[in-house]
This record gives C-alpha cells, sequence and structure tokens, in this order.
C-alpha cells in the first residue's frame, strides 16, 4: 500500500518573537520572503509555493500546523475516510481557511499524540523567480518542504496512526540513550511517503510539551550552501543546538540551530533518496557517521562563542564540563554511556 499523503506541503506555527524570526529567517537562515500572509503573519518561501512555512504572531510558541499535501481531492475524501473509519475526528477547512492557506481544499485532525494536522490539495503556484538572500537554493522537488520530528507520549499509538491510518512508510528506528532517570532509552521512528529518506520522525518523550515540535529539517542544494548558513549562524550569534554532522540513516550532512521558537531548525543536503524496490528498515545504533555534536546545545550561546577554538587535534571538545559529546557517541557504540 501506497500512502494518499504525498509530502509535508507546509508548517504554519505561532511564534511569541515575530521580531526575532525575521532576522533569523531572512538575514541568518536565508529564506525569501513569501507572499499573501495574513494580517500580521510572515511567510518563509523556498520554492514554486507561495510560502512553505508560516509564522502567526501569538502569545506562545507552539505549532499551528503540520501541513500534509495529498495528490488532488479523491487523495484527500481518502484521507479523510480513513480518519473517520479510524475514529479521529476531522473537520474540513472552509473557503475562508482554504483561500488563506491558497489551497483548493483542506482538513484538519489530531495525531493521537495532539499535533495539529492538516491535509491539503490543490495549492496555488507562485511562478515568480525564488529570490533567497544568498542564492542557496532548497531541495523540494517532489519530495515537499522536508521533515518534521513530533513528540508524542504515546509512541506506538501515534506510529501505529501514521502507519496504519495514513500509509507512511516506516524507514527504520533508533533507541537514543537517555538514561531511565530522564526518561530513556527514547526511540524514534522515522517514517515517510516519498523518495525522501524521511517526512516524519515520532520521538516518544516521557511528557510531549509546547512547541510541539522538536525540529523542521530543510534542505540545501549543496555543501556550500549550509557551510555559509552555518557561518552567518556563528556570525550572528545564535546558538547551534548541533555542530555539523553526517547522518547515518538518511546520509545527510546538517546543523542544529535554535529557532527564536525554541524549537530547531535542521539545516542539510545531500539527503539520500530511497529506492522502494531495495529498500529495508534498519535500526540505526549512532546517530551520525560524524560531528553532530549534542552537548553544544547545552551550553549557553555565549559559551558556544567563548570556547570557539578550543579544540584538540581530534576535534573533541576539551575544557572542563564539556567532555560530554565523546562520552555521549562511546554510549551511542554501545561502550557504556555517561550522560550528563
Ligand atoms: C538520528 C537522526 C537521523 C536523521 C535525522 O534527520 C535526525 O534529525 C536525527 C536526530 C534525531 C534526534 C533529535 O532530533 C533530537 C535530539 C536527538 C534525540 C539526539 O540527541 C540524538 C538523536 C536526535
Ligand atoms: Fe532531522
Amino acid at each position: 500500500m501506497t500512502s494518499d499523503v504525498h509530502s509535508l506541503g507546509y508548517i504554519r506555527v505561532q511564534v511569541s518573537d515575530p521580531v526575532a524570526w525575521r532576522t533569523f529567517a531572512f538575514d541568518v537562515i536565508g529564506f525569501a520572503e513569501g507572499t499573501g500572509a495574513p494580517d500580521g503573519a510572515l511567510r518563509l518561501r523556498v520554492d514554486e509555493r507561495p510560502y512553505r512555512i508560516e509564522l502567526v504572531p501569538g502569545g506562545t510558541d507552539r505549532v499551528l500546523a503540520a501541513g500534509w499535501e495529498v495528490r488532488d481531492h479523491l487523495a484527500l475524501r481518502r484521507v479523510a475516510e480513513a480518519l473517520e473509519a479510524h475514529g479521529t475526528p476531522v473537520k474540513e477547512l472552509d473557503e475562508a481557511a482554504c483561500a488563506a492557506r491558497g489551497v483548493q481544499a483542506g482538513l484538519a485532525a489530531e495525531d493521537p499524540g495532539g499535533t495539529p494536522l492538516e491535509f491539503f490539495c490543490g495549492p496555488a503556484l507562485d511562478h515568480s523567480p525564488v529570490v533567497t538572500p544568498f542564492a542557496a537554493r532548497f531541495v523540494t522537488e517532489g519530495l515537499g518542504l522536508g521533515h518534521v520530528v513530533v513528540p508524542v507520549r504515546e509512541a506506538d499509538a501515534a506510529y501505529a496512526f501514521y502507519t496504519d491510518v495514513l500509509g507512511f512508510l516506516p524507514r527504520g528506528r533508533m533507541a537514543v540513550p537517555l538514561p531511565p532517570e530522564a526518561g530513556g532509552p527514547l526511540m524514534v521512528r522515522f517514517l515517510s511517503t516519498s523518495r525522501r529518506h524521511h517526512t516524519l520522525a515520532v520521538m516518544g518523550v516521557p511528557e510531549a510539551e509546547p512547541p510541539g515540535l522538536v525540529h523542521l529539517m530543510v534542505e540545501l542544494e549543496t555543501l556550500d550552501d549550509v557551510g555559509r548558513a552555518l557561518d552567518r549562524v556563528t556570525a550572528h550569534g545564535v546558538p547551534l543546538s548541533s555542530t555539523l554532522g553526517r547522518h547515518t540513516n538518511d546520509k545527510m550532512v546538517s546543523f542544529y540551530v535554535r529557532t527564536p521558537g525554541g524549537w530547531d531548525l535542521e539545516v542539510g543536503c545531500e539527503g539520500m533518496l530511497v529506492d522502494e524496490s531495495d529498500y529495508v528498515a534498519e535500526e540505526i545504533t549512532a546517530d551520525s557517521y560524524w560531528g553532530h555534536d549534542w552537548s553544544v546545545g547545552r551550553r549557553g550561546a555565549a559559551d558556544q562563542q567563548d570556547s570557539a577554538g578550543q579544540q584538540d587535534a581530534a576535534g573533541q571538545q576539551v575544557s572542563a564540563g564539556q567532555q560530554d559529546a565523546a562520552g555521549q557517541r562511546a554510549g551511542q557504540q554501545g561502550q557504556g554511556l555517561t550522560w550528563t
């Protein structure tokens, strides 16, 4: 069975600091500004869509909707029927809501973890050239915006919902080696509906709290685009959550940066394309071949600046209190782990 869901079409997020978002989106990451934003909202454009990310000012930072795109209105109807058969309440988006989103038709529902979802078809296109501030190009063709990782308390129920009800394809998993007192180990399960390795990951957590989003991944065309984005992150003093690295499952080279919304943006390139004719779902036992030092995110932005350059020849952080990157990776490779 293949899924009626085609790809991650858009994401709508409520943001408490729209001013910071403007700088972050355009000057640091390098999105193009989208068109047709509702009053006060900010739209980020990456391709022939008027926007792929919509930021709506509000009191708190939280996800308003992961917008899953389907082929056409027939597929939309099948999705509605599948959700209803599963007992998931479905609300049709009315004409005004569809017009605001620039889509032909849509539905709203929630996944079992409470993540707000929308399903839509028939996006209206913007054929004007995509002029991003630093000439980076985003990879979306046939694959959608990228991927989202959502936190879920009932991981098994969420996984069953996406696979059994919506037809997402399993694309493997990983146990994150957190100690029991920190709620670990956490299981991350990867899912997709396309040749993009994952368009969704569900992460089992003890408590799923706002913003309801672990990270959003966007893919750039070249490593140089990613490297230049990383340079701008450093230059602006925006805190990293993880350093640059290459993932073991989708082979993507990426870094993770803290957005003004308190969730992460993963900026990557070189993601593999899955060939379903010979794919099998595997369990990865380390998140990366190299890099992806998550201990960097447990230090403050100022500390990140202070410690720039304090690395030994092997590239490991060596200052006091900063040894857990090495410990973490050793743990992931089954050599006995201490999480601090
Ligand atoms: C392991 C992995 C493979 C491909 C990805 O695109 C990807 O984001 C990840 C990392 C998933 C996960 C995360 O997002 C939050 C922080 C986590 C739990 C870690 O500390 C290791 C794995 C990370
Ligand atoms: Fe990711």
